[in-house]
């Protein structure tokens, strides 16, 4: 692990996390949606942008993908000062960005998630076709924990995911690929969307009801980022997966509504329901809503 933070002279050492993902200029994916859930969450939150998206709730209108040398630099730059208990990447967009990567994780031998974006809600794609074969043989291996959705975990087995027990099989074969804890998301389902998580012995089977909601752009970001601040926290993996799934579950309850497509959730629900308790006074700190 690359944290440093014994020999700092401050007196209070927070936990820190790493982002490795693109931009989204719309704030509700991608490097924004990973910040503000580390700062929900409590952690200190680092990033290496990737790409730079110009992006709203309907669309990915333009992408341009950062040099691989910016990339590595910025990785170098804060672990080499700061450090991270654990590290996630989202939109990765190539096989050069991946293979870079890759070689940083393991420079730094990070604790690593990843959610392996390969398109947004809008449909737009985020990572090149020729790029999957990369994700699998440089990244995978280097992963504590994968979270794909059930189109990518689609992609990564090579064929359909239609039931749980399919979804088992899937998340056994992802394993075999040497990622230690994967996460298949229901999210793409048609009812409940339930999570199963396998760490190669044992399944474990997320549950939450389904919100009826246009409100899910960055639900991956926001759900991997989650994952990879409690596990910064010190939390055993099957914990902060658990922790995780509640977070995403409230956070896309009290989505603001933001945008005339699909809005981003609310990564500040804790302190908005703090805020906003009866405990605080009649209005709460910022005024009941
Ligand atoms: N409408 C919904 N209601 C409740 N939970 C949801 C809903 N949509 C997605 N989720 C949860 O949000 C997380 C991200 O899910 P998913 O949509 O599958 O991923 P992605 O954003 O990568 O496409 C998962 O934990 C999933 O179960
Ligand atoms: C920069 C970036 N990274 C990731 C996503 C995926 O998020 P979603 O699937 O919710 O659109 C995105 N849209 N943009």
């Amino acid at each position: 692990m690359s944290r440093r933070g014994d020999e700092e002279g401050n007196r209070r050492v927070s936990p820190r996390a790493l982002t490795i993902a693109g931009s989204d200029s719309g704030a509700g994916a991608g490097i924004q949606a990973d910040l503000k859930t580390f700062a929900a969450l409590e952690v200190y939150g680092l990033s290496a942008i990737t790409a730079i998206t110009a992006q709203n709730t309907r669309s990915v209108y333009a992408a341009y993908e950062l040099p691989v040398e910016l990339i590595e630099a910025q990785i170098d730059a804060v672990l080499e000062d700061i450090g991270a208990d654990a590290a996630k990447t989202g939109m990765l967009a190539s096989p050069q960005i991946i293979e870079a990567v890759a070689g940083r994780v393991r420079k730094w031998n990070l604790r690593l998630v990843v959610d392996p974006v390969m398109r947004a809600k809008s449909g737009d794609a985020l990572l090149q076709s020729d790029a999957v074969q990369a994700l699998r043989s440089q990244l995978l291996p280097l992963a504590e924990v994968i979270t794909p959705n059930l189109p990518e975990a689609e992609i990564l087995v090579g064929g359909p995911i239609d039931t749980l027990e399919d979804m088992r099989e899937a998340a056994r074969r992802i394993h075999a690929l040497g990622v230690q804890h994967v996460v298949v998301k229901g999210g793409h389902s048609s009812g409940e969307p339930i999570d199963v998580y396998f760490d190669g012995q044992q399944f474990v089977e997320l549950r939450s009801q389904r919100i009826k909601t246009a409100h899910t752009h960055g639900t991956g970001c926001t759900f991997s980022a989650a994952i990879t601040a409690l596990l910064a926290r010190g939390l055993p993996v099957e914990k902060a997966v658990a922790g995780a799934k509640r977070y995403i579950t409230e956070a896309i309850r009290q989505a603001p509504g933001i945008g005339h497509g699909h809005g981003p959730v609310e990564h500040f629900w804790q302190w908005r329901q703090l805020a906003t308790s009866t405990d605080a006074g009649s209005e709460g700190l910022i005024g009941a809503s």
